[in-house]
């Protein structure tokens, strides 16, 4: 009699698998129908086993949700899931949950390339969720004819319900309709004019640091203030002083501090609904989207004689029939701001420890700028700097600023994608793990794990630098299609051209006139202990003495 019962929860528990399945429901009123109200409306039939109502409801409740729990874990785990031929851990292929809480530690990255090292070039990271570690998977994945972007835009953008900034956009039409408009901004011309806006922070950055000359500085924090500054006079036209205060008002902080949770919910798009009804959680980020809004709102009212970002942003030229609102606006200039001033400070931060903790590299990068003898604003002959660009290569491609890279997912709503001979159904999410990629051996070596801009020379200037390393041939594999920094496709770094410019006249500026060493007692191994991937990085103190060159 008590088992027939138990049998309608048991029923139900598994039909709400074959929902959740099905129709994957995200929103709240959605959850607490099947996960409250249709287990708690099986109380009656439970009755006749329990003394009063209460332990009948709660009896309903639990023989359903663990009907539910079981029923999904075993499919998840079944040769029946469309994903059961990738290897994985069990915790992963069981939910991504598990993935979620490594990542809030912050190293991610260790942990794919642990997981690759383990099983392989494909990995089930997640009940549905593969991650590749091979340069072929890059064009089927990102290139022309790939994907769109995957649901992790969804959970970190649950605020922009409507007008969502450009990298959030999953459909491709609507990505590619909107990209148009940015790419307006980031044409040879348009980053010409910017050069005018960057050069007077480089000053202003190697001013501050000139003036600290004999003291130790926290290099990192004044490349996040100097690359923060940056965006914020491209993206409104003048901005923040973030260089000029030390982020007195606690600006740098704030975005900071919505990264790790940013991330987990990225991981767990379905959570997003839930964690913005929190305020302090909610908090941070509204704070910047509502920064941004104020910033949008006073460059639209003040106007600027400048063809900045967001003149293009815009549309002041008028060139759409239909001009993006303010609201859009303020939600791409707040990405405008994450995505340039988040990737290029710790890029610049990274190559100069590298450069420290390898002082042969740093001699000859100074003997290049030394004998080139060119200005901060020459970015033409900067572009021609050989062991500059290969030193600015080889830092991206050890520390990409986007460590995991970003993810894909087929059309929703589809047939699914093809990544050569891997079927991906409709609901899958994958990525090319960049991490991994560019420090596998099969596309640099030797020692791929190695700070060498050499790799990036001529054949003859490998010979003549480092003889011993690149001596035999045999051993050198420089695979460029496994570099992908910048990403790849029609959803790759619109910025990364001006990013490159940006870097060259800081590490130009600043070598010409400073010297770096690393302040007494920093322990330099903490550097990458202490960096943390929360999509984008968030970066320890890199102490350094500062000493004048001129
Ligand atoms: C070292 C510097 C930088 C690196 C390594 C970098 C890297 C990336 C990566 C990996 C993506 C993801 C693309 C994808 O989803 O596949 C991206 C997107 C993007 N980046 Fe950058 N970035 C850098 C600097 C900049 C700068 C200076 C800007 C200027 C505003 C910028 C603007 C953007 C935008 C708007 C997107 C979204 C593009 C789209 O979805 O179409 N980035 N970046």
């Amino acid at each position: 009699m008590m088992d027939s019962l138990l049998l309608a929860p048991l029923a139900a528990g598994i039909i709400c698998h074959g929902v959740y399945n099905k129709l994957e429901p995200r929103q709240l009123l959605w959850h607490v129908a099947l996960l409250v109200l249709v287990p708690l409306s099986m109380t009656p039939l439970l009755l006749p086993l329990f003394s009063n109502v209460i332990w009948a409801a709660l009896a309903a409740w639990a023989v359903y949700l663990a009907t539910l729990a079981t029923s999904i874990t075993i499919y998840r785990l079944s040769p029946f899931h469309p994903l059961a031929k990738y290897p994985g851990p069990l915790l992963c292929r069981i939910s991504k949950i598990y993935f979620a809480c490594v990542s809030f530690g912050g190293k991610q990255h260790i942990y794919y390339q642990q997981l690759h090292l383990r099983y392989g070039d494909i990995v089930r990271i997640g009940p549905n969720e593969l991650s590749f570690c091979t340069p072929d998977a890059i064009a089927p994945m990102m290139g022309a004819s790939g994907m769109p972007k995957a649901a992790f835009w969804d959970g970190l953008f649950p605020l922009q319900k409507e007008n969502r900034s450009l990298v959030g956009l999953r459909n491709p039409h609507d990505h590619a309709r909107y990209r148009r408009i940015w790419s307006r901004g980031f044409t040879a011309e348009g980053i010409k004019s910017y050069k005018p806006l960057i050069e007077r922070r480089v000053d202003q950055l190697v001013e501050n640091l000139t003036q600290r000359a004999g003291q130790t500085v926290d290099l990192a924090q004044w490349f996040n203030w100097f690359a923060y500054d940056v965006m914020n006079d491209l993206a409104f036209g003048s901005g923040t002083e973030l260089m000029q205060n030390e982020d007195a008002g606690g600006l740098w902080h704030l975005m900071e501090s919505a990264k790790p949770t940013a991330l987990l919910i990225g991981h767990l798009p379905w959570l997003a609904e839930y964690y913005i009804h929190i305020p302090a959680v909610a908090k941070s980020f509204t704070s910047f989207a509502y920064f941004a809004l104020e910033r949008v709102r006073q460059r639209y009212t003040e106007g600027t004689a400048r063809r900045d970002l967001f003149y293009h942003l815009m549309d002041e030229a008028g060139l759409e029939e239909t001009p993006p609102s303010l609201d859009q606006v303020a939600n791409d200039g707040e990405l405008a701001i994450v995505a340039g001033s988040d990737t290029v400070s710790p890029t610049l931060s990274n190559l100069f420890w590298l450069l420290l903790c390898n002082p042969i590299a740093y001699a000859r990068l100074e003997d290049e700028i030394d004998a080139a003898k060119i200005s901060v604003g020459d970015v033409a002959a900067q572009a021609q700097l050989p062991y500059l660009n290969a030193a600015i290569n080889e830092t991206m491609r050890l520390f990409p600023a986007l460590l995991s890279g970003s993810t894909r997912a087929p059309l929703v709503g589809g047939d699914g994608h093809w990544i050569g001979p891997h079927f991906l159904p409709d609901g899958t999410t994958a990525n090319v793990h960049t991490y991994t990629l560019q420090r596998d051996k099969r596309n640099f070596s030797p020692l791929p794990e190695k700070f060498l801009p050499e790799r990036w020379l001529s054949r003859e200037q490998q010979d003549l630098l480092e003889p011993s390393i690149f001596g035999d041939r045999t051993q050198v594999v420089h695979n460029t299609t496994a570099f992908v920094p910048f990403s790849y496709g029609p959803a790759d770094c619109i910025g990364k051209r001006l990013a490159v410019q940006e870097m060259r006249m800081t590490v130009i500026a600043i070598m010409q006139r400073l010297k770096f060493c690393f302040a007494d007692g920093f322990d330099q191994g903490s550097w990458e202990a202490e960096m943390c991937n929360y999509f984008v990085l968030t970066m320890g103190r890199l102490p350094v003495i500062v000493t004048r060159r001129v």
